[in-house]
């Protein structure tokens, strides 16, 4: 099982079968991970849990040969089963403190925050229930039409002030935004279009990282 250390979060790819189109959610990951992302969470609303587990699995194959963590969004069951490192919850799913109790130490457990009141709620868990914020959504975006109202860079920086924990920035980020999100205190940004939907993924993630220094 691979462990977040602190380089993990700087480019976080999360799929979306529709968005990866005719290329497929596997071949859009492999060269995803030759450009350079850091980490890949599985999220698929639409897929039956068979499906699932059978894309999972194809992704933890892949994403471990590149020695990156592997997330899947909502489904701690899914995660436990194809031996992923990680799951991702969000404020309607399984309850963090849940998922922790289920899953021992070594599971990774990111959370999704878009407030101040949702990050001190997580600051009155036990130490170590999380390991990793995303914080968001910072612009609207068509990939989650029902996200909680945008925060703007502003906002990342006001909710995320004092907060020990690592945390991604989400929502319609370009590479644009990536320099200014690091500087609010993000670790990093999770990104499901500029990826998915690019021609050429491994170029895009480049582009991303190379957006760090501008
Ligand atoms: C890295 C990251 N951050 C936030 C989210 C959103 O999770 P959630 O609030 O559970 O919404 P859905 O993704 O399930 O629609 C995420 N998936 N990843
Ligand atoms: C899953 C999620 N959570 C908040 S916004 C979002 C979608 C981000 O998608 P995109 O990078 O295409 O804007
Ligand atoms: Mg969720």
């Amino acid at each position: 099982m691979i462990r977040l250390d602190a380089e993990s979060l700087r480019l976080y790819l999360v799929t979306d079968r529709a968005l990866c189109g005719e290329r497929g959610v596997a071949e859009t990951v492999r060269p995803a991970l030759a450009g350079g992302v850091t980490i890949v969470q599985l999220r698929d609303h639409e897929a039956t849990t068979r499906e699932l587990l059978d894309i999972a699995r194809e992704l933890r194959d892949i994403t471990t040969a590149a020695g990156v963590p592997f997330v899947v969004d909502d489904r701690l069951d899914v995660a436990l089963a194809v031996g992923a490192d990680g799951v991702h919850l969000g404020q309607s799913d399984l309850h963090p403190v849940d998922a922790r109790r289920v899953a021992g130490t070594q599971l990774i457990i990111g959370h999704s925050v878009s407030c101040i009141d949702e990050i001190e709620a997580v600051a009155e868990w036990p130490d170590g229930t999380v390991d990793y914020l995303g914080i968001g959504p910072v612009f609207a975006t068509p990939t989650k039409p029902k996200a909680a109202a945008p925060l703007g860079i502003d906002g990342v920086r006001e909710v995320l002030d004092g907060c020990e924990l690592p945390a991604v920035a989400i929502g319609g980020i370009k590479d644009i935004h990536v320099a200014p999100l690091r500087a609010a205190g993000a670790a990093g940004v999770a990104v499901v279009s500029a990826v998915c939907a690019a021609p050429d993924p491994a170029a895009a993630a480049r582009a991303l990282l190379a957006a760090e220094e501008l």
